[in-house]
């Protein structure tokens, strides 16, 4: 079954007509896939409309990350690496890097700026990071140090870009980004494989092809060609939120009291 994606606006601001891929859970629950632009308004809802804090979904999506690294790994991972950007996806492997570091996991986080540039919700979930074991490494440097930890780890966690992408992958994450197709042992990205467009599922330029993938509240329309297993997490957005942004909620069995489900492509 598919739907149409008319009114799905890709990065460069034109409108993509593609149909839009359905997927399921492997209980065979169908779950409807949402453009970028979409899921900016549902997360915009949450937080201006129902004043659900972003730190919230933020702590459900780094935690539900940390989980799904286990899945990955087949247990927790010895030591892991996270690359992370400066934007909601950064901050959300953040918080997944603290809770893998609360489990014993030993981690080394590469950011692809300068920690001082970092601002709000990924400030915040560096400060907390602080006072883990983890180590932080960033600025000038990082993509070297990072090419001698990817390539060491069970797992590297891509938490570079997610729907926020404009244009193609560029500076210090596309580097990263390859350090991670050419040097991990795993990969598991956040929401998006960073260097591809959530809502047309373009890579025009360098971009992660990692294992597997788990993507927050509902599948976007461009992940029905990315490479590797797909998962998704609930962060918690209650269904009042998806319908003041005019998008359909998922049925409540989507989850059925899990956090984190495998979903396939049912038609693409
Ligand atoms: N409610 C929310 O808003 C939540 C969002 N979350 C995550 O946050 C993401 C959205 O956050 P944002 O809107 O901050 O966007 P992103 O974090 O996806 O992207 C913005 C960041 O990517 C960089 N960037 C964009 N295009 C680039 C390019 N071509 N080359 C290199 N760097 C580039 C920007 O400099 C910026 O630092 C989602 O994909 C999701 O994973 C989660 O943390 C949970 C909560
Ligand atoms: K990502």
């Amino acid at each position: 079954m598919t739907a149409d994606r008319s009114g799905a606006v890709d990065r460069r601001g034109g409108t993509s007509d593609a149909p839009r891929p359905v997927f399921e859970t492997t209980r065979g629950v169908r779950v409807p896939s949402i453009t970028a632009a979409e899921m900016r308004a549902v997360d915009r809802a949450a937080v201006d409309d129902v004043g659900l804090p972003l730190l919230s979904m933020m702590e459900n999506a780094g935690r539900n990350l940390a989980k799904a690294s286990r899945a990955v790994v087949g247990g927790l991972p010895q030591d892991a690496a996270v690359l992370a950007g400066g934007g909601g996806n950064g901050g959300g492997g953040l918080a997944a890097a603290r809770h893998l570091a609360n489990h014993g996991t030993d981690v080394t986080v590469v950011l692809d700026r300068d920690r001082d540039a970092l601002e709000g919700a990924p400030a915040s979930q560096a400060a907390a990071l602080d006072a883990t074991s983890a180590t932080l490494v960033h600025g000038d440097g990082a993509v070297h140090d990072a090419v001698d930890v990817v390539l060491d780890v069970d797992l590297a966690i891509d938490a570079l870009v997610g729907y926020g992408l404009t244009d193609e992958l560029d500076g210090t994450a596309a580097d990263l980004a390859q350090v991670v197709d050419q040097g991990s042992k795993r990969s598991l990205s956040l929401d998006v494989p960073s260097g591809f467009d959530a809502t047309t599922g373009d890579a025009p330029g360098r971009a992660v092809h990692p294992d597997a993938t788990l993507t927050l509240a509902l599948p976007k329309t461009g992940l029905d060609g990315v490479p590797g297993d797909l998962l998704l997490g609930d962060i918690g957005i209650p269904d009042g939120v998806y319908e003041r942004a005019d998008v359909p909620a998922p049925d409540p069995s989507v989850f059925g009291g899990q956090y984190v489900v495998a979903l396939a492509v049912v038609d693409a």
